[in-house]
């Protein structure tokens, strides 16, 4: 079977839909929430969305819909829904588990190879699903708006409609609060006062990891397709999506459900889609098994790849991640030293004093690269072009004609030539690595140590919780992170070590030739 590793790159769909639009200034819009909700109530298809529109939010904040996962009630409703619309028989039920709070169970011995779930097409929500206010859909398709923001707003439409909709049982038991970091982060900022004192102590959460920057960077992205939906469609059509539905608050927990739950299906041409029951399975990192589309039996299958007890949760793979990565879509990091995907994006930069600063950085430009870069340590190693770039950062003036031939390495244009291309900087290379392995570690240090030291000023249980999880999986993120930088650190000590103590051996050795000659 075809891996179908879940795709929530927000590279592969929010940007492209923004670069469509680049040209649009945003603009005021002056449809009144009177007017909104006048029109919007004449509408047949809205019949059930006024109820919706005030079921939708708690003190303006949190959607509510979805549930609360701890309860298995919606879940078992989900699971006779689906089997009144043809799901086959499984053998696998919901239940509540200690890995992922709700997962699928074995009910009976499970073989190794054997092939389970069968979800057929018509359950799968897609960009091509029928929208139960088919207006609305039809205005969605003539602005070809791309799958990603489209399946979202369609998830918020059908949402809305409560027991109008088709999905009105998947829907019921889909997360309130989607566990993906997009989700906690967005919990953080909006209640920024109550639960934060400053932006600066939510910084300190992730301050040491790079996966603040791609959270941040995910969470802008999410707010300018929002922006560019609520101008270019939704303040066009007010009857249709109106604000009251159709807004941020809405739109974050559709796009915390998709980061969290939409598959891609490589056998379906790629396709994305929410594959209800499907989507009740946990990752575990010790699995290899993918969801994917079966043409023989005609649904979502995946192969075992070992056997199950009854009582025991089975598990897929959500693709070979990095546990930030793991936290940045899903909202959870694997116990320490489990993953053996993990990895940290270490940061490099060209020194500003270097005397051939311009050059280097010119030579970096023609492939790409900039001034500063990140490079990921793996658990089982570092990539050929990090080496380059530090090969590059310390090569002296009088390799000026070798710059680009190692800017294009570090770019992963070409390969380097040998393993040791330029051994008389080998050793300020490794050097250099080993610096900001060290400074890394440091800054992790300094959080961990600080992390016990972070008061608590609580205002409600519900926010201790959230902000004692968020707290929790920072502190776990980092000292996994860590973890990979003191082995990094351990190797680089090594090698430096051996290094210098061969030349110094080589050194020896010569003097006492010298003596010898003498
Ligand atoms: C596709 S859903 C799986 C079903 C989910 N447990 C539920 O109750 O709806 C993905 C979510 O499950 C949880 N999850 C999956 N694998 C996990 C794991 N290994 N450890 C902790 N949580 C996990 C995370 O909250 C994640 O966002």
């Amino acid at each position: 079977m075809a891996e179908a590793a879940r795709v929530f790159h927000t590279t592969t769909f929010v940007p492209s839909f923004n670069s469509l639009h680049k040209t649009q200034k945003p603009k005021p819009s002056f449809v009144s929430r009177s007017t909104v909700r006048r029109k919007f109530q004449s509408l047949r298809c809205s019949s059930s969305l006024e109820s919706a529109t005030t079921a939708m939010t708690t003190n303006n904040q949190e959607v509510r819909w979805g549930c609360d996962i701890d309860s298995p009630e919606n879940a078992l409703a989900l699971q006779k829904w689906l089997s009144d619309c043809g799901l086959p028989p499984q053998k696998m039920g919901i239940e509540k588990v200690e890995v992922g709070e709700r997962g699928l169970v074995a009910l009976k011995n499970i073989r190794k190879g054997e092939k389970l779930l069968f979800v057929p097409p018509s359950l799968f929500i897609t960009a091509d699903s029928q929208w139960s206010c088919q207006e609305a859909g039809e205005i969605m398709k003539k602005y070809s708006v791309p799958d990603w923001p489209l399946i979202a707003t369609y998830l918020i439409s059908e949402a809305s409609l409560e027991k109008s909709s088709k999905w009105s049982n998947y829907i019921a038991a889909l997360p309130r609060q989607p566990y993906s970091l997009l989700y906690c982060f967005f919990f953080c900022l909006q209640h920024l006062c109550v639960v934060f004192r400053t932006r600066a102590e939510l910084d300190r959460y992730l301050e040491a990891s790079q996966i603040r920057e791609r959270a941040i960077e995910r969470i802008n992205n999410v707010i300018g397709t929002y922006d560019d939906l609520r101008l270019r469609i939704f303040s066009k059509h007010p009857q249709l999506f109106p604000e009251e539905v159709f807004n941020i608050e809405s739109f974050k927990w559709s796009f915390g459900i998709l980061f969290s739950r939409l598959v891609r299906l490589p056998s379906m041409d790629g396709r994305v889609a929410l594959v209800p029951w499907a989507d009740m399975l946990n990752h575990s990192c010790e699995v290899e098994t993918f969801l994917d589309y079966d043409r023989s039996s005609q649904g979502v299958v995946f192969t075992t790849d070992r056997t199950y007890q009854p009582g025991e949760q089975v598990f897929i793979s959500y693709g070979k991640k990095s546990n930030g990565e793991l936290l940045l879509s899903y909202g959870f990091v694997p116990r320490e030293g489990t993953n053996p995907s993990d990895s940290v994006e270490l940061p490099f930069s060209l020194k500003k004093s270097d005397k051939c600063y311009k050059e280097k950085l010119e030579a970096l430009r023609k492939h790409g690269l900039s001034g500063s870069h990140c490079f990921p340590i793996r658990v089982t190693g570092w990539p050929q072009e990090l080496i380059a770039y530090a090969y590059l950062a310390v090569s002296p003036p009088g390799m000026i004609g070798q710059f680009e031939e190692i800017a294009a390495a570090a770019s992963n244009k070409t390969a380097m030539k040998k393993d040791k291309p330029y051994p008389e900087i080998e050793e300020q290379a490794l050097q250099f690595i080993l610096d900001s392995c060290e400074s890394s570690i440091s800054k992790y240090t300094k959080f961990l140590q600080a992390s016990g030291s972070m008061d608590l000023d609580v205002t409600s249980p519900k926010q201790i919780n959230r902000r004692l999880f968020l707290k929790q999986l920072a502190v776990d993120l980092c000292n996994s992170e860590r973890r990979i930088l003191y082995r990094a650190q351990a190797v680089l000590r090594r090698r430096l070590r051996d290094m210098r103590s061969g030349e110094l051996k080589a050194l020896n050795l010569f003097d006492g030739l010298r003596n010898l000659f003498k």
